[in-house]
């Protein structure tokens, strides 16, 4: 159903499917997974046989491999390591006959957390306690996140010298790409603390560290939403749906009972979609767009150190800019379905087949129950896919599963033809838009909100909306000079490279504050105590 046929993506570059990562890693992660590594419990024998009953560890649900596998029948393996997600039962919250309901290991707020940390303790290891700063390393003249002291417990490293880093989350390693965008925002955070500082000598470690805290956060629900967002989303569809405003003004759309928690078909079903997009090589461009090399995905999971070495910190950085995603659709890059985490071995796991389980896993909604949820008619029989789904795919989906009713959310959703403008299809958009409104809507500090402890002046405001991913890579990888203004999508004569310096940048002077409190305070009106959206319903 998902072979590896590479079309690359005519539009959108690397750097969209990577940003499309960050965002996944800041709003959710299940618990009980690294997300980054072979989980610790093996559900497998060590040669990739099924165990017997009674020696299958707790919460496991490996997966069972046919005899005529492509990869499996070639190193006569019959089973894929599977654990399941942790519960609240598993956590004995709730009791009785209550349905389990899975757990999340990090805050599902469009806040930095991958930065930040999800907990205080988190946090603290992760700040100077200087300046407002993030902790980082310098060499070769580079800041880099501090070394995670649980190296070989983290990362695949070869030698204990090898670097392997501390960030605020857990899965900061797992692949060069994500690890280069990681490494954008801890040095977009020291950057802006160190420009607060020079501005406002009198501030204190804790106000630098909050302000700059505040404006990154804010830039980077900037870039996600009106940079973002519309490529994969729509346009149309994120306007209609009030997830983004043409405006230069406040948009106080805070509603207090909006659940702002992520939709499980969300995490585990239509954000998945997107591993269609990951490509399995990544290109080393130089300055003048060239590529001479190219990294194997697969010999870099957990492996960091890559970045280190030469000019590959801003290469790689051109090359998310410049190498196109692949397309979102039903293949997928064998460096994914067929070599994931393979740690040097021969093969690796498999992806899709995760994300397939993983729906299995969490009791999803069948595809039928949430196509019909979002506005398509029920199918009674296989044909009554057709309206979205092509007449190869509901053969193949006729030969795969008995009754229409047994089609997986995560198997229907990705073969459904996609709406025009976005990047996904009917049902899977359904999902997203709705998550998306509710992650805006549903948070108190979003950056548009007029606030008065916590939001920004007006004219701060609209600084931050000068912000772009181009001039988020630009300022922080010092080797890149040059970039084009609209960074996630291809280079092509209307999106052409330009000097960094000629990109819109936000200006920080704003920040200074002549009033000897904080940069973003403004005196308060009446209107502004009481109601969490006075504005908006007036
Ligand atoms: C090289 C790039 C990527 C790799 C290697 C990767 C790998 C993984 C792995 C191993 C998991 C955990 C699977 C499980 O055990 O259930 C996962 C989960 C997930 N991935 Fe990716 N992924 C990548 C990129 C992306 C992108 C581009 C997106 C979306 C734009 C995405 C969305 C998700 C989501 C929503 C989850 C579930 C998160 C959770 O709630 O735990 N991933 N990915």
């Amino acid at each position: 159903m998902f072979p590896d046929i590479q079309v690359e993506d005519p539009k959108w570059t690397l750097n969209a499917m990577q940003y499309g990562q960050i965002i996944t890693h800041d709003m959710s992660m299940i618990a009980g997974s690294t997300q980054a590594q072979p989980h610790s419990t093996k559900c497998c024998s060590a040669t990739g046989q099924l165990l017997e009953l009674a020696n299958v560890p707790e919460h496991c649900y490996p997966i069972v491999l046919s005899d005529d596998d492509p990869i499996a029948r070639q190193i006569n393996m019959k089973c894929m390591n599977f654990v399941r997600t942790i519960t609240d039962r598993d956590r004995r919250c709730v009791g009785g006959y209550q349905p389990a309901e899975q757990l999340t290991a990090v805050n599902h707020y469009l806040d930095l957390s991958i930065v930040y940390g999800n907990s205080d303790q988190v946090n603290q290891q992760v700040r100077e306690f200087r300046g407002g700063r993030l902790r980082v390393e310098l060499r070769n003249n580079q800041e880099w996140p501090p070394r995670n002291t649980n190296a070989s417990g983290v990362c695949s490293i070869q030698s204990p010298q090898e670097a392997c880093y501390l960030a605020g989350d857990a899965r900061v390693n797992q692949n060069p790409q994500l690890t280069v965008l990681q490494v954008i925002l801890l040095r977009e955070h020291n950057r802006i603390a160190d420009a607060l500082a020079k501005l406002n000598p009198h501030w204190d470690d804790e106000t630098i560290f909050q302000e700059a805290r505040k404006i990154a956060i804010a830039e980077h629900q900037f870039i996600s939403y009106y940079e973002w967002l519309p490529i994969f989303i729509g346009l149309e569809n994120s306007i209609r749906n009030k997830i983004i405003y043409n405006t230069n003004r406040y948009v106080n759309d805070y509603k207090s009972r909006v659940d702002p928690t992520i939709l499980n078909e969300h995490a585990t079903a239509a954000f998945r979609y997107f591993h269609s997009a990951i490509a399995g090589g990544l290109d080393l461009v130089t300055e003048h767009r060239s590529s001479y090399g190219n990294l194997r995905l697969s010999d870099w999971f957990n492996r960091p150190a890559i970045l280190e070495e030469g000019n590959n910190f801003a290469d790689l950085c051109r090359g998310l800019g410049t190498q196109p995603e692949l397309m979102n659709d039903q293949y997928h890059d064998s460096e994914i379905t067929q070599y994931l985490f393979r740690n040097g071995m021969q093969f690796g796991s498999d992806l899709k087949a995760t994300d397939v389980q993983r729906n299995r896993d969490h009791g999803l909604a069948s595809y039928n129950d949430m196509r019909s949820y979002c506005g398509l008619k029920k199918a009674y029989v296989f044909e009554d896919f057709l309206d979205v789904i092509s007449a190869d795919n509901v053969r193949k989906l006729s030969q795969l599963y008995e009754d229409p009713d047994d089609v997986d959310l995560t198997v229907g959703g990705t073969l459904e033809a996609h709406v025009p403008d976005t990047l996904a299809g009917p049902t899977f958009l359904c999902i997203l838009t709705e998550q998306f409104y509710r992650t805006r809507v549903g948070d108190r500090f979003w950056f548009e909100n007029r606030n008065h402890n916590s939001g920004f002046t007006l004219p701060q405001l609209n600084e931050i909306r000068k912000t772009s991913i181009a001039r988020l890579l630009c300022d922080n990888s010092p080797d890149v000079k040059s970039m084009q203004p609209r960074a996630f999508e291809r280079i092509s004569h209307s999106n052409a490279i330009v000097s960094c310096d000629s990109l819109p940048a936000v200006d920080l002077s704003l920040w200074k504050d002549s009033n000897g409190i904080h940069g973003s305070s403004y005196p308060k009106t009446p209107f502004e105590y009481g109601s969490d959206n006075f504005f908006f319903k007036k």
